[in-house]
């Protein structure tokens, strides 16, 4: 018998039926809500007189629509759209009896940002949203992926999801990164190797050793990027950094309950004879900073190179590209480094954790944004925030002349107040560079925080090891 991977254990651990033709239903032990995909959900269970099957594993954020300036407790100050969502979030939630972070509680923030950072998100467990990004917390070796609204409805009656699992993929990343180069741009570089579609059908496990040297918040941003690699959901074995992570955080088990699940943890890893049914291996010294030139996540060069002309594309790729370069304003054979910007956002729940605010600020502190560029810092969470405040990064972003803000999705998708003009071009640390997400007519370039703050203080897209050169 073969040995078998991460995956294959986490699944077999919550299979509760198999059909014969590999329809399954397994068990969820987490399930975040957020305002955006859950009203419908709510209002079946209240339709078909149900209740929350388990309020106590079920968790919820407003996070989307919440404007990120002062005075948002008052949804009068939302759109009429927003406001109806948060509002039923609200009511959802009290009335059912979930566990809930309110706009107003330090607590609140991005849905993937908050789970971990209570402690809800743990290795070994399969975790859903009503969100894409779930794939975040695959980073503690858990089985999370994104569901639809009438998913979400059935996990919220009955705590388990109808699934066909799916094949395993093995994306190992060899060696130790060069300086300047972070774990956003090891995912991005996997985007750009495989494609958004290099993953399609596939549970994705991240491994090798700059995988292993990575912190949980690196690790986060890795699998975080998943989806955009059209994997189901991405993983990362638990280790000793993950262990240290979790230890202490309020949901995370205690005493002999935190013995027990040490010992289970320990053994969730690939067996060395499991069998992987794709396999993909980039050493990481052949990663560089990276930036997005297009408007799909896949559109990846190194800062050091030009902006790409179509008929370097095959089939419809290259018609893709003339339609990006069209919509992104740009030449072919531009240098990447000669394309100005208007403004930078640092946040999302790819990069607005503390690590990256950390590795922002060591980028901006005595220096400004170039003139005319406008900059926002939106940290993941209040937690983050206040976090970043008693290491005093929040002084050296505003004396950059960024705003700093309050949790939420922010301008990484434009339902909130936070928006791109038509036009307007962004270095921005979020994971989607699609046409319009950040506002209509916004122009989006991916990058890490410290590529985003050093586009900032050059006003054009900048390889950071310039800068960090200057610094040291
Ligand atoms: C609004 C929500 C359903 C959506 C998602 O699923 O990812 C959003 O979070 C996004 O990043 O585009
Ligand atoms: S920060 Fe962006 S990617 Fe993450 S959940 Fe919010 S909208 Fe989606």
């Amino acid at each position: 018998m073969t040995g078998k991977t991460l995956y294959d254990k986490i699944w077999d651990a919550h299979l509760v039926e198999q059909d014969e033709d590999g329809t399954c239903l397994i068990y969820i032990d987490r399930h975040l809500v957020h305002e955006v995909t859950s009203p419908q959900a709510f209002e079946g269970l209240r339709m078909a007189g149900r209740q929350v099957h388990a309020p106590d594993k079920t968790i919820a954020v407003p996070d989307h629509n919440v404007p990120t300036t002062a005075g948002r407790e008052d949804t009068a100050n939302m759109t009429e759209e927003s406001r109806i969502q948060v509002e039923a979030l609200d009511r959802n939630a009290r009335e059912f009896g979930i566990n809930y972070y309110p706009v107003d509680d330090i607590r609140q923030g991005i849905v993937h940002i908050i789970g971990p950072e209570q402690g809800w998100t743990l290795p070994g467990m399969t975790i859903v949203c009503g969100d894409s990004h779930t794939a975040t917390h695959g980073a503690f070796g858990a089985l999370a992926h994104g569901i639809g609204t009438s998913e979400v409805e059935h996990v919220l009656a009955t705590q388990t999801l109808i699934q066909k699992k799916s094949k395993n993929m093995k994306v190992e990343i060899t060696g130790q990164l060069p300086p300047g180069v972070t774990a956003k741009d090891i995912t991005l570089s996997i985007i750009g190797h495989t494609g958004t579609a290099g993953g399609t059908g596939y549970v994705i496990e991240y491994c090798g050793e700059a995988i292993r040297s990575l912190s949980m918040e690196g690790r986060m941003t890795v699998c975080n990027m998943a989806i955009e690699g059209g994997a189901r959901a991405g993983l990362i074995a638990p280790d000793e950094t993950t262990f240290d992570y979790i230890k202490g955080r309020p949901h995370a088990p205690k005493g002999a309950q935190w013995e027990a699940a040490l010992a289970w943890w320990k053994t969730l890893y690939s067996d060395d004879d499991a069998h992987w049914d794709k396999v993909v291996t980039i050493r990481a010294e052949d990663i560089a900073p990276v930036v997005t030139w297009g408007t799909s996540p896949e559109d990846v060069r190194a800062i050091t190179g030009t902006v790409p002309a179509p008929e370097e594309f095959r089939g419809g790729k290259a018609e893709a590209a003339r339609r990006s370069l069209d919509y992104m304003g740009l030449e072919p054979g531009t240098p990447l480094t000669d394309i100005k910007i208007d403004a930078v956002f640092i946040g999302s729940c790819t990069n607005g954790r503390i690590e990256d605010l950390r590795a922002a600020a060591a980028i901006l502190k005595d220096r400004k944004l170039a003139p005319g560029v406008r900059g926002m810092v939106v940290p993941g969470s209040g937690l983050v925030r206040a976090q970043a405040e008693e290491e005093g990064l929040d002084v050296i972003f505003k004396e950059a002349g960024f705003e700093w803000r309050l949790a939420g999705c922010s301008m990484c998708l434009g339902m909130n107040p936070d928006q791109l003009a038509p036009g307007e071009r962004c270095a921005a640390t979020s994971n989607r560079n699609f046409e319009g997400r950040m506002g209509r007519g916004g122009r989006t370039h991916l990058m890490s925080p410290a590529m985003a703050a050093a586009a900032g203080v050059t006003g054009h897209l900048t390889d950071v090891r310039e800068l960090m050169a200057e610094t040291v």
